[in-house]
């Protein structure tokens, strides 16, 4: 058994206490918002309109539904890849490597998906099932950290994550112990990030299109504005998949019950929070409005993908002639900052342009209720925190090379504001 790890370590998430909250929270939360989207008031802060019962959580078909969807989407990711990727340097200065086809798994799902539904496969009730299958997906999620646990007892010292080794059972069992917990090349963290979350929130988005088709003759503008923003968000995920590889939950955290719910459950069923809400909700949207609403999108968009991918291509290779020119910070460690281009903007650009597109998914659903903001603002405090997060790790990791750039570039995410 491996000793804890850290565990002077400043504890994240309000430490146990905080940890055990929040995996009270969240699920209550994700019911909580599936619950009003259906209900007529769809009132955020008030109570929910009832309280379900086991019967109508538990679904023996609704967990065999969940558990072959990650048996397809595992499926798909040990199909051959167009590339294999390097991950960033380890601890014992090895490097893990990561199949490359997560958009070629996008496009065989939407292809076994068609034929489905033109085999008859009712699509269009999934809907009807998002209560167990979240019921299942959050109980799926439990398991797994569970056994995530129990293997990181048994791993070595080098494997385990900063966080997460506290010797504290809730907290450690909520951060994740094990940095990139696998079994021979399948790596568990990587998979869940970008798989069956993401690919499954857009199936759910598709669906709650189809039954509104069904309801009202055809989806309205608003429906589409939706499923095509979260579907371009998804799309470019697995298409810049090596992207996430310098993201901090694959450097830095562990794999643990928050990373796996978020990725099981939270994703799929809270992101399609606006299509769920317009499915029971319809907005009026005109053809003006909606031109705006594309606008503020893809300006978002451009800032996301701008700052992600000139990060992306400095870690990978300093030297290469798209970021070659940027000016740069010397740190001690060997590795510089970028001090120009979009991360001379402000210290977070990416969750910028993140931010912006979270109140484009927002617009098209009016503005007589608060439920469809909230994922731009449970977004707005999950990139705040984690801003901070990384603020602390960064200083650590680079001291004084990281005040200078503070320095250099004041603000953290908003330009003149934050
Ligand atoms: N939709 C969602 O629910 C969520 C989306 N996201 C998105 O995921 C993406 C990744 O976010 P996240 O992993 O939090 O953070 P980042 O991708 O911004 O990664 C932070 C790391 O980047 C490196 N870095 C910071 N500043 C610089 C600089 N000036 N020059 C070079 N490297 C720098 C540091 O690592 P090092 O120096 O070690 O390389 C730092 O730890 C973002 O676009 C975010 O918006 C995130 C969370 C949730
Ligand atoms: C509240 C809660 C359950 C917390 C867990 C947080 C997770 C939901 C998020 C942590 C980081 C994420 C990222 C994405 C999705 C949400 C989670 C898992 C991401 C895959 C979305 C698509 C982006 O393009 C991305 C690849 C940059 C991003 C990576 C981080």
């Amino acid at each position: 058994m491996t000793p804890p790890q850290g565990s002077r370590a400043q504890l994240e998430f309000g430490g146990p206490l905080g940890a055990a909250a929040l995996m009270l929270l969240l699920p209550v939360t994700m019911f909580h918002l599936l619950l009003v989207a259906r209900s007529g008031p769809a009132r955020l802060l008030g109570p929910p309109p009832y309280l379900p019962g086991l019967e109508e959580l538990w679904s023996p078909w609704a967990l065999l539904l969940c558990l072959t969807w990650l048996g397809l989407q595992a499926a798909l990711y040990l199909l051959p890849a167009r590339k294999v990727a390097e991950g960033q340097e380890l601890k014992d200065k090895s490097r893990l490597r990561y199949p490359i086809n997560g958009f070629q798994a996008l496009v065989l799902t939407a292809l076994l998906v068609g034929l489905g539904v033109s085999a008859g496969l009712p699509l269009s009730e999934l809907p009807e099932m998002l209560l167990p299958l979240a019921f299942a997906a959050t109980l799926t999620a439990f398991i797994f950290s569970l056994l995530l646990y129990l293997k990181a007892l048994v791993a070595p010292a080098s494997a385990l994550a900063p966080g997460g080794n506290s010797g504290n059972l809730i907290y450690d069992f909520f951060l994740g112990r094990e940095l990139n917990p696998r079994i021979c090349s399948f790596d568990f963290k990587y998979f869940c990030e970008l798989r069956p979350g993401l690919i499954g929130w857009v199936l759910i988005n598709l669906a709650l299109l189809m039954q509104e088709a069904e309801l009202r003759g055809s989806p309205s503008l608003a429906m589409w504005l939706v499923n095509g923003f979260q579907l371009l968000y998804v799309g470019d995920a697995l298409w810049y998949e090596e992207a996430v590889l310098t993201t901090m939950d694959i450097i830095h955290d562990g794999f643990g019950f928050m990373l796996a719910f978020g990725d099981l459950a939270w994703v799929p069923f809270t992101y399609s929070l606006q299509a769920q809400f317009l499915l029971y909700h319809p907005q009026p949207l005109g053809w003006p409005l909606a031109s705006f609403i594309c606008l503020i999108n893809a300006v978002g968009y451009y800032i996301f993908r701008g700052a992600n991918s000139q990060k992306n291509t400095f870690r990978k290779n300093p030297s290469d002639p798209r970021v070659a020119d940027l000016e740069t910070i010397s740190t001690a460690t060997g590795r510089r900052l970028l001090v120009s281009g979009w991360w001379g903007m402000v210290r977070h650009p990416n969750y910028l342009g993140d931010l912006i597109m979270a109140l484009a998914w927002s617009l098209p659903c009016g503005v007589s209720h608060l439920l469809p903001y909230f994922y731009f603002v449970y977004f707005t405090a999950l990139l705040v925190h984690r801003e901070d997060r990384d603020e602390r790790q960064c200083l650590q990791k680079y001291g004084l090379a990281w005040r200078e750039y503070c320095q250099r570039v004041p603000y953290r995410i908003v330009p003149y504001v934050y």
